[in-house]
């Protein structure tokens, strides 16, 4: 295709207006851009649309052919069966509108998959929230995105994790707690074992006890309980992630 294209605008005597970067798109560091209109490779679309999303360049619109899932999945409302993580965290910063199907018909040799054209905008306006915080935040919320917050909050592995952040916080070296949660890659709904991998004997009880009673707290006293994040709409997640640091719950370290 990059022979192809070379081809094409030396002919139309364009080539000194395209500049054709042949790399891996993944790793690659993009030169500043305003517009991207791109037939993305389907199998790294969340990665490239998290690339694109929350990096440094300040851009105007990605209009992007999608897998007609993918799609779906991105253009979610709380409440939606096909919410998720990466719907929440494109929404945060950006505005994303459906523009069209593209049928599988419509591509000669015909793929397996529908397509679906989205254009996906940078709000005017971010919230103000630490990135990493949020984005730590909703992969907590969105592991078990359909589990009430309080059942969620209850987990011993999930409370020992944050309560080691909470203390790393004060004492950075002491701790040993590393997340890596910088990534928002399609991963909600991996459910998670209450006691695996951790060693709980290095917490006392009593501080690990008092802590999830000041996450159940936070929870009861804003009504958060009973909800799932499944049907939170952003604002929601951002009082709650403001309540929980305010009482000096963490999720990134
Ligand atoms: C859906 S096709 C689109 C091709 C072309 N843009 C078009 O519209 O006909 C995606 C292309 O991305 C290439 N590709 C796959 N993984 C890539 C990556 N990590 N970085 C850059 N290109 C990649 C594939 O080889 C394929 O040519």
């Amino acid at each position: 295709m990059v022979e192809i294209l070379h081809k094409r605008v030396s002919e139309l005597g364009f080539k000194d207006k395209l500049e054709i970067i042949c790399e891996d798109a993944l790793k690659a560091q993009f030169p500043q851009f305003d517009l991207v209109v791109a037939n993305i490779p389907y199998g790294i679309s969340s990665p490239l649309v998290t690339k694109l999303v929350y990096g440094a360049n300040p851009f105007r619109s990605l209009t992007l052919l999608l897998q007609k899932e993918f799609a779906r999945r991105l253009l979610a409302n709380p409440g939606d069966s096909e919410y998720n993580r990466l719907a929440v965290n494109v929404k945060l910063v950006a505005e994303v509108e459906f523009v069209m199907d593209v049928s599988k018909r419509d591509f000669l040799p015909c793929p397996k998959v529908d397509s679906s054209v989205v254009i996906i905008r940078p709000k005017a306006q971010i919230p103000h929230v630490n990135l990493d915080e949020w984005r730590a935040f909703t992969r907590t919320c969105f592991t078990n995105k359909n589990k009430t917050l309080a059942a969620m909050f209850k987990q011993k592995k999930k409370i020992i994790e944050l309560f080691r952040l909470s203390k790393m916080k004060d004492s950075p070296n002491k701790y040993g707690v590393t997340n890596s949660n910088c990534e928002f890659v399609d991963d909600d709904e991996g459910e998670e074992s209450d006691k695996e991998g951790f060693d709980p004997c290095s917490d006392s009880e009593m501080e690990l006890s008092s802590y999830k009673k000041k996450i159940i707290e936070v929870l009861k006293a804003h009504g958060f309980e009973a909800k799932r994040p499944s049907k939170l709409s952003n604002e929601e997640l951002l009082n709650l992630l403001a309540l929980l640091n305010r009482a000096g719950v963490y999720f990134h370290g």
